[in-house]
């Protein structure tokens, strides 16, 4: 259907962080993508949502080179992911955020050793001499949560293990976020933090975020714009306000 909204028309002169086109890619005979296309504008907020098995996860493992599509192409910020050798691959992640489901704090370590992880891994891109205290500080302070420095994950709740992880990613002052499922497991005044955290980060950094979710509420805070993904493709496009009133069975049946 690829029912795209006449918002589209607008957009397309905004700057392209991601553009993805006809993006194939299949298991066997499981088809997941089948023609998958999409824009990520600077600053914006774009959701996917799809039901479970619809090809999200394989759709962001695509766009970070986990794993590889059959064919289309996948450009982000001017680098094509599908041509790039490990160099430049690693050069591109490090420009990217994640905040996967998974991504759990290491038990074993301090909130301020879970941060200087990233600030390691990516020292090349800070100033040499780098205050590392200063930078953990500013990270924790933008998640509400300086005090927790030196606690242990095991100390803090799920919300703020979550916050802490957005804290993480955020320290390597990322381009584009892409957040899997970034409310799963939490309650609804938690969720809902969270929501007002991303939103807050987006407007202070201008980041460019993904957002993939399953919570309609998420969506409809979030959102600048959404995909629903449905049969491998973009099945629809638009903002909360206009795929809510659609009456396509496939759309309403994601806002029931
Ligand atoms: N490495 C793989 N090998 C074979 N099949 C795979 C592989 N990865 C994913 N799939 C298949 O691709 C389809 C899409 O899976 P995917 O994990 O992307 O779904 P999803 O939309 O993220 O689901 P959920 O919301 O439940 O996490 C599924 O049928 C899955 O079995």
């Amino acid at each position: 259907m690829n029912d795209t909204t006449n918002s589209s028309n607008v957009t397309d002169t905004r700057e392209k962080v991601i553009d993805i086109k006809d993006v194939k890619k299949s298991f066997g005979d499981n088809h997941v993508l089948n023609g998958f296309k999409m824009q990520l504008y600077k600053g914006e907020n774009l959701v996917i949502m799809g039901k479970s098995g619809s090809g999200k996860s394989v759709l962001i493992k695509c766009l970070v080179g986990l794993e590889t599509a059959d064919s289309g192409s996948i450009n982000i910020m001017g680098y094509e992911v599908t041509q790039l050798n490990r160099t430049l691959l690693d050069k591109l992640r490090a420009e990217i955020g994640f905040l996967f489901q998974g991504s759990a704090l290491y038990d074993s370590m301090t909130v301020k050793e879970n941060l200087e992880f990233p600030l390691r891994r990516h020292e090349k891109r800070f100033e040499k001499g780098m205050d590392s205290n200063a930078i953990i500080l500013e990270a924790l302070e933008n998640v509400g949560l300086a005090h927790t420095l030196n606690m242990m994950p095991s100390e803090l709740s799920g919300g703020m293990k979550r916050r802490i992880a957005l804290a993480r990613t955020l320290i390597i002052r990322p381009k584009i976020i892409l957040y899997d499922e970034p409310t799963s497991g939490l309650d609804p005044i938690t969720s809902k933090e969270i929501i007002e955290l991303m939103l807050r980060i987006q407007k202070k950094y201008e980041t460019s975020s993904l957002i993939i979710t399953h919570d309609v509420d998420c969506a409809r805070v979030i959102a600048d714009r959404m995909i629903l993904l449905v049969d491998g493709i973009n099945y629809a496009e638009g903002t909360y306000n206009e795929l809510v009133k659609a009456i396509d069975p496939k759309i309403k049946a994601f806002f029931k």
